[in-house]
């Protein structure tokens, strides 16, 4: 029988009945047990009666973590069924296993996710940026019905029998997984869960939204039998065309064991080149979407200067070189080595476009040595006219663009910046500290770009 009352020695085999609390980041709910403390509730959906199982507990811990495990009284945009029996947390624990992480929210109809996404977007601006804000989070062009089929990258890790699988929530056990339904055909079609992968510890695949060749890239472990494995995924290359590429963990060198080290990417006019471990937006859908609402939100006009910060191969890049023509100028900024490798390969034919290596901060600091504000000084100094930029992307990763970076464009005073972020909780915090230097938030709007998962992008519009 299970209870709102812990035992007096909690453990994480412990069950309990709770009334689920509201969403929060990271895709829990917050309930509390009887005595007030704080457990952070998976697979449930707000104003919900389950039992949990504990899954983190003891009577020290500040507070618990525990995955819905049966629902008492369910809400109205819980499904049927989960989308994928691998992550459904209701079916595993009968079986006394924790459900694979990558699917989070899959217990959820769509328009439900969206609902829990937008008031995780609308709490983190409230409560990190101080800004009221109604978020509506919109759903993806051509979005399948369940919200499946839409990743075009995907990474498994290799268990010790050589079979690929994924990760149970912060844990680092691998559970074999023999397809995975949120990743675009092309992808399950290779079906790798029937190749004996020993010798490699991690497997990254990237499918070209647009139909191309897809790549296997394999992280090989020191003293993988290359031979093997070459023949293992010969099996993949029957009857299909399929690129593999390789890396030992501890070396630099990219193995090229079949095909093109890159896959082929295309959105509207553009074509990219991007490597197996280099960036692309994953969902099959966000880089026409993207490709339209970044650069126009960044409003970049003919003879203007943009700039593409944390470009990746760069998507934006493009849609900015167009938008400020060969009159303007567009410096593409990317920390990775291999994927400011492909940015510069794609732009070679356009003049205006330069591609920097380098960590964003620094190659600011570099370029703009009046925006290396020192740390304590409190109205960082404006930028040399001459080379200020017009417009900003800013798209970084999940980390944000950080308090340095933040201050060096203020420091900089573009007309305006278009900030796409990954993670509402970073992004809010930045735009915190540009609306303290004075900086207004324009515009906000998100994107369901990763159905039946706790994520989310959002694309806010900044003007000093
Ligand atoms: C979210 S991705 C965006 C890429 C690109 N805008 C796109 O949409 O395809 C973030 C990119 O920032 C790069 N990156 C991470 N930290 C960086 C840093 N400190 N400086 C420059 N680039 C960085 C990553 O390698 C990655 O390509």
């Amino acid at each position: 029988m299970t209870s709102p009352h812990p035992p007096a020695t909690p453990d994480e085999h412990d069950e309990l009945e709770l009334r689920l609390g509201p969403i929060a980041h990271g895709g829990h709910t917050v309930a509390r047990t009887g005595e007030g403390r704080v457990v952070f509730v998976r697979h449930g959906l707000p104003g919900e009666l389950v039992r949990v199982r504990l899954t983190e507990a003891g009577a020290e811990a500040r507070f618990w973590r525990g995955d819905v495990v049966a629902v008492l009284e369910a809400d109205p945009g819980r499904r049927d069924r989960h989308v994928w029996a691998p992550a459904d947390a209701l079916l595993t624990w009968r079986r006394g296993e924790p459900p694979v992480g990558g699917a989070e929210f899959g217990h959820a109809e769509l328009p439900a996710q969206r609902r829990l996404k937008a008031a995780v977007v609308a709490e983190q601006l409230s409560r990190l940026a101080g800004l009221e804000t109604v978020v509506e989070v919109e759903a993806m062009p051509g979005e399948d019905p369940l919200g499946l089929g839409w990743r075009t990258r995907a990474h498994f890790a290799v268990d010790a029998a050589g079979r690929i699988g994924m990760h149970p929530h912060r844990d680092a056990a691998v559970v074999p997984v023999e397809s995975f339904p949120l990743v675009v055909p092309a992808i399950d079609e290779l079906r790798l869960s029937a190749l004996d992968l020993r010798g490699a510890v991690r497997v990254d695949v990237a499918a070209p939204a647009g139909g191309g060749t897809p790549l296997v890239h394999l992280s090989l472990a020191a003293g993988a039998d290359r031979q093997r494995l070459h023949r293992e995924l010969d099996r993949l290359a029957a009857g299909r065309e399929v690129s593999v590429t390789a890396r030992a963990e501890d070396s630099r060198e990219l193995e090229t064991w079949s095909g093109r080290p890159a896959v082929v990417e295309h959105a509207g006019a553009h074509r990219w080149e991007v490597s197996a471990e280099g960036f692309w937006q994953i969902h099959r859908s966000a880089p026409g979407l993207l490709l339209e609402a970044v650069p126009a939100a960044a409003g970049a006009r003919p003879g203007e200067h943009a700039l593409d910060l944390y470009a990746g191969a760069g998507l934006f890049t493009a849609a900015l070189a167009d938008a400020v023509g060969p009159a303007g100028s567009v410096l593409a900024v990317e920390g990775s080595p291999l994927t400011s490798a492909d940015a510069r390969r794609t732009f070679t034919d356009r003049p205006q476009v330069r591609v920097e290596r380098g960590s964003v901060d620094k190659v600011a600091a570099r370029l703009w040595p009046g925006t290396a504000a020192p740390r304590r000084r409190r109205s960082p100094g404006r930028a040399r006219a001459a080379d200020r930029p017009d417009v900003v992307v800013l798209d970084p990763p999940r980390a944000g663009a950080g308090r340095v970076v933040v201050d060096q464009l203020v420091a900089l005073a573009p007309r305006r910046i278009a900030y796409l972020a990954c993670d509402p909780a970073t992004l809010a915090r930045d735009l915190g500290r540009f609306r303290r230097a004075g900086w207004r938030v324009r515009s906000v709007r998100a994107f369901d770009m990763y159905p039946n998962t706790h994520h989310v992008e959002t694309l806010a519009v900044l003007e000093p």
